[in-house]
């Protein structure tokens, strides 16, 4: 499904933890399906602002606003409604481990299912022919029937994805979806989350610790440093005396240390004989 032009903007939000401020003063205007890369180091705030764009940590000032709606302050149904319009995806993928594949990604309807229908576990068989076509779509229908805990963290992450899916969400809010994974594995999440924004029209906004990441595959990426944006451009502007002050790092600073290997992965396999 191809929506018309979305827009999301945040103005001027803020989040305070005591004396402490995770994010100040933010203002962000993104519009269309973009998909955008969060960048900074450890602590800059980029969880924080993530999780208050999908109402899971309440700002301090400031607001969200989605099209024509504020959801700063939406409370029940209307904060629910909200929240699978924008489904997040984390580190540590969120799975029940011990539950099959199918189940973990219909868990995505719960806020559209009844509380008894969700205490028995039943799902409209329609439902489930979405859930398998979703896992299709990502390349492992066939793990449909195991425990999502047999499956590597790669064929995880993928499955929180088709869960997020299961929503329909307009937005993808990821919190470093591939801190935990292995440079291919890396990839092939990166790759999967880039063709849902192609194809389907979805704005991503991704948590990324790694630069090269951030270049490859974003429109547009913004660097955070102590809680504020200090950069908001394209690939091509972000370069390393960028990247440097967003890190807040000297001369000694090297692109290397911010890298997942999947450039240096990438460059390998070209360099092997056919
Ligand atoms: N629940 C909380 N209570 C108190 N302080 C918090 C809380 N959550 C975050 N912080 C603080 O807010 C700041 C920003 O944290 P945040 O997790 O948003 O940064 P981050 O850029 O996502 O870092 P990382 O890449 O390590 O996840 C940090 O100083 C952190 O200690």
């Amino acid at each position: 499904m191809i929506w018309g032009i979305c827009v999301l903007r945040i103005d001027k939000l803020t989040k305070r933890f005591g004396a402490n401020a995770a994010v100040e003063n933010v203002s962000i205007t993104i519009e269309g399906s973009a998909m955008i890369g969060v960048i900074g180091a450890s602590g800059a705030g980029k969880s924080t602002l993530l999780r208050m764009i999908n109402r899971l940590a309440d700002a301090s000032e400031g607001a969200i606003w989605y099209q024509d709606r504020e959801v700063t302050h939406l409370t029940g149904k209307a904060k629910r409604q909200w929240q699978s319009e924008c489904a997040m995806i984390f580190q540590q993928f969120n799975l029940v481990p011990r539950m099959d594949v199918v189940s973990n990604v219909l868990h995505g309807t719960l806020n559209r299912r009844s509380t008894l229908a969700t205490l028995f576990n039943l799902y409209p068989t329609e439902d489930i022919h979405r859930a398998i076509d979703i896992l299709d779509r990502l390349g492992i229908a066939e793990n449909a029937p195991k425990r999502a805990e047999a499956l590597s963290g790669g064929q995880q992450q993928r499955v929180a994805i088709a869960r997020a899916l299961m929503q329909d969400p307009k937005i993808i809010l990821a919190d470093e979806p591939i801190a935990s994974l292995d440079p291919m594995n890396a990839q092939i999440v990166m790759d999967a989350l880039r063709r849902i924004h192609d194809e389907d029209g979805r704005m991503v906004i991704a948590n990324l610790h790694t630069l090269d990441t951030a270049r490859r595959y974003c429109d547009r990426v913004i660097g955070m440093r102590k809680g504020r944006v200090v950069f908001d451009g394209t690939p091509e502007q972000l370069t390393t005396g960028v990247a440097r002050d967003i890190y807040g790092a000297g001369a000694e600073f090297s692109e290397a240390t911010t890298s997942t290997d999947i450039a240096a992965l990438e460059a390998g396999r070209e360099a092997l004989p056919a």
